[in-house]
């Protein structure tokens, strides 16, 4: 399946001056629904709520606001500093994936060049993000590929990184589509991802609509799936690797990390270049976005947990690199366990 999480749309917005076209995500798997959004205010909201997700999804999104930051300007008679500031908006929407401020500085330093230079740079991030996608897949499957002997691999996956979470084709989940492309997957293991369950609403939509067999569980049963032998590794995305192989992703990715270590069996980090932050020698700075507590204390309008009880909801956590056997991006394969970090690629 291809679906487009996040697109240019020419013939939509308020007078025609385009929109961002996004598939609302919150609605999925239930509803198929798209939002239109022509206002950098929209966009952030849209980001906030998770409408529109995934790290190298986000990156896009960040490009493309830097477009309807320059027409909703253009319309509303902005100066350059309000301009700036809107931005700015989208640039701070959400912390933790370094793809959202990296998708905007790639295209904010071209404003001067007018818009329609900004609009084409920002459509070539999601061009290339596809381009990285598929080439980390591949470099992936061959490092797995390489080092387990057997036929078919049984995969354990966590979150959501397919193409709602990137341009198309995936970063976890193109590894796993690498791989069942090469007829050498037998099956997937989902963790449903409490508390916005990016895994049975999202990943499982994609496995099932590519005819990939698969399972859902609970993020509880991730451990002990892994230590009674049901799998062969776990590949997951990433929203900020610093340079040391320290990673961060959605929260519960650390437990799987961890039982793999105790397991003896590969755990992957599939991203690409982009969500690498050299900046950051280690993992120690890199903020947690904390969402609001109702996200675990209530489940579809429902409440489960008793009013007085606060929900405890960081939305990320980070791996250490001692626990990462592979960081696949699309400039090769990093070993952070061996001390082979992201220095080595740059
Ligand atoms: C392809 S990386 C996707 C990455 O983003 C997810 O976070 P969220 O759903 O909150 O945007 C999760 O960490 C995934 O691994």
């Amino acid at each position: 399946m291809t679906l487009i999480a996040i697109e240019w749309d020419d013939t939509a917005g308020r007078g025609g001056r385009g929109a961002v076209r996004l598939l609302d995500q919150t609605q999925l798997p239930g509803t198929t629904a798209y939002r239109s959004i022509d206002t950098t205010s929209d966009l952030v909201v849209a980001i906030a709520e998770l409408a529109v997700r995934g790290a190298p999804a986000l990156g896009v999104a960040g490009a493309l606001g830097v477009v309807l930051a320059m027409d909703e300007g253009a319309h509303e008679g902005w100066d350059d500093t309000r301009v700036q500031a809107a931005i700015d908006r989208v640039r701070h929407a959400r912390p933790t994936a370094v793809n959202l401020a990296w998708g905007v500085d790639q295209v904010r330093a071209l404003v001067p060049q007018g818009r329609d230079v900004v609009l084409e740079a920002a459509r070539r991030v999601a061009t290339d993000d596809e381009a990285a996608n598929r080439e980390l897949s591949r470099l992936g499957a061959d490092w797995l590929l390489s080092r387990i002997d057997r036929a078919r691999l049984r995969v354990l996956t966590h979150c959501n990184t397919g193409s709602l979470a990137t341009s198309a084709w995936g970063t976890a989940l193109g590894v796993i589509r690498e791989l069942h492309a090469r007829d050498r997957l037998e099956l997937v293991y989902a963790d449903e991802t409490r508390p916005l369950l990016q895994g049975s609403r999202l990943t499982a939509f994609e496995l099932a609509a590519d005819g990939i067999p698969h399972w859902v569980q609970a993020d509880g049963a991730a451990a002990s799936t892994i230590l009674r032998g049901l799998v062969d590794l776990a590949v997951v995305g990433a929203d900020r690797i610093a340079a040391n192989g320290d990673a961060a992703n959605k929260i519960g990715t650390l437990g799987v990390a961890l039982a793999c270590h105790d397991a003896g069996i590969p755990f992957m980090v599939a991203a690409p270049w982009s969500t690498v932050d050299l900046s950051m020698a280690d993992g120690s700075g890199i903020e947690i976005e904390e969402r609001s507590g109702e996200e675990v204390t209530v489940l579809a309008g429902v409440r489960l947990a008793p009013e007085v009880s606060p929900g405890f909801n960081p939305a990320f956590d980070v791996t250490p690199a001692r626990l990462v056997d592979a960081v696949a991006t699309e400039r090769g394969v990093a070993e952070p366990r061996r001390g082979i970090d992201l220095n080595s690629l740059s």
